[in-house]
């Protein structure tokens, strides 16, 4: 009789593969005022002679995969990032070269791309990602009077410099270090909310309104100086009731993108300002309604609900 809790040959280990996944790291090349952002999302893939950790639990091969992250962050200082696949070749390189039981490495790289906002000659240092946000509209008609709020989603930007965030409260738990440079980054949700509300009155044109609210809002973001990212999200909303009369009430949702500097002194090299961490979470989520003065507030605070 067999016994069939007990395989008659142990299992054999098949294609197996490890190594660190989506390590986002940005790098800014600082020339002069002009910087330039590259933003990679790398995930490397090891595999080679890797029987013994999954037969024994042996590591004696195995190169930690934090180790393959913090080579990626250190090859973003010494090597740059010229292009995806020349950065991913180095790594790719490195590690087979460097690790005899390392016969294959992968390295798939997602590249994110920034375009320049125009900051009025500010210093070439606001970006905004790529593909396009987007656009929402909500109508409510009650049969004499409309309420018509626009907005938008997913509007991703950036300042590589220009943000400051210090002089803040500091209690027992408080560790976060004072930033004089920091990179500050978000993706904008917004709604404006037009004063248009009876057939008599003259309507705007919405994709005019539109096309304006957002250039003078991402403008705002790019041309302030910024202490902290509620100062940004209240110039951000003044700047579009300054300039846009049918638009009494404006409210923004903004996530604080986080970029960590990445320590490298331990590989010997100095970070100056340049690799950064981009966490996608936890994030700080800094909300608030600017409104014309005399207005009432009728947004909804929380705009997921919109
Ligand atoms: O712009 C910021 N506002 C904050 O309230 C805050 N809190 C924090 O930890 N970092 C930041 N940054």
């Amino acid at each position: 009789m067999t016994d069939i809790s007990r395989p008659a040959r142990p299992a054999i280990l098949g294609q197996n593969q490890y190594g660190k996944a989506e390590n986002r790291v940005v790098k800014i090349t600082r020339d002069g005022a002009t910087h330039h952002i590259k933003d990679l999302n790398v995930s490397v893939s090891l595999s080679g002679d890797m029987d013994e950790v999954h037969y024994s639990g042996s590591n004696a091969n195995v190169l930690p995969t934090d180790t393959t992250k913090n080579t990626v962050y250190a090859f973003a200082k010494e090597h740059g990032i010229e292009s995806a696949e020349q950065f991913g070749i180095h790594l790719a390189r490195h590690f087979v070269t460097s690790q005899e039981p390392i016969r294959t490495a992968r390295i798939r790289i997602e590249e994110y791309a920034w375009e320049r906002i125009d900051n009025s000659g500010k210093g070439e240092h606001s970006f905004v990602r790529k593909g396009q946000e987007t656009r929402l509209a909500q109508i409510t008609f009650d049969g004499s009077s409309w309420e018509v709020i626009s907005g938008l989603k997913d509007l991703t930007v950036m300042n590589s410099t220009d943000s400051e965030f210090w002089g803040y409260v500091k209690d027992k738990y408080t560790t976060l270090p004072e930033a004089y440079d920091r990179i500050l980054a978000t993706s904008v949700t917004g709604r404006w909310r037009f004063n248009w509300s009876a057939d008599e009155q003259e309507m705007p044109d919405w994709d005019t309104s539109y096309e304006e609210t957002r250039t003078h809002l991402l403008q705002a973001f790019a041309e302030t100086y910024s202490l902290s990212l509620q100062q940004t999200l209240y110039q951000m909303g003044t700047r579009i009731i300054d300039n846009r009369s049918e638009i009494d009430e404006v409210r923004f949702s903004l996530p604080n993108k986080h970029h960590f500097l990445v320590d490298l002194e331990p590989f010997g090299l100095k970070n100056d300002n340049e690799v950064y961490f981009a966490a996608d979470r936890p994030y700080g989520l800094i909300e608030a309604t600017v409104l014309r003065d005399g207005c009432e507030a009728r947004i909804p605070v929380d705009l997921t609900n919109l």
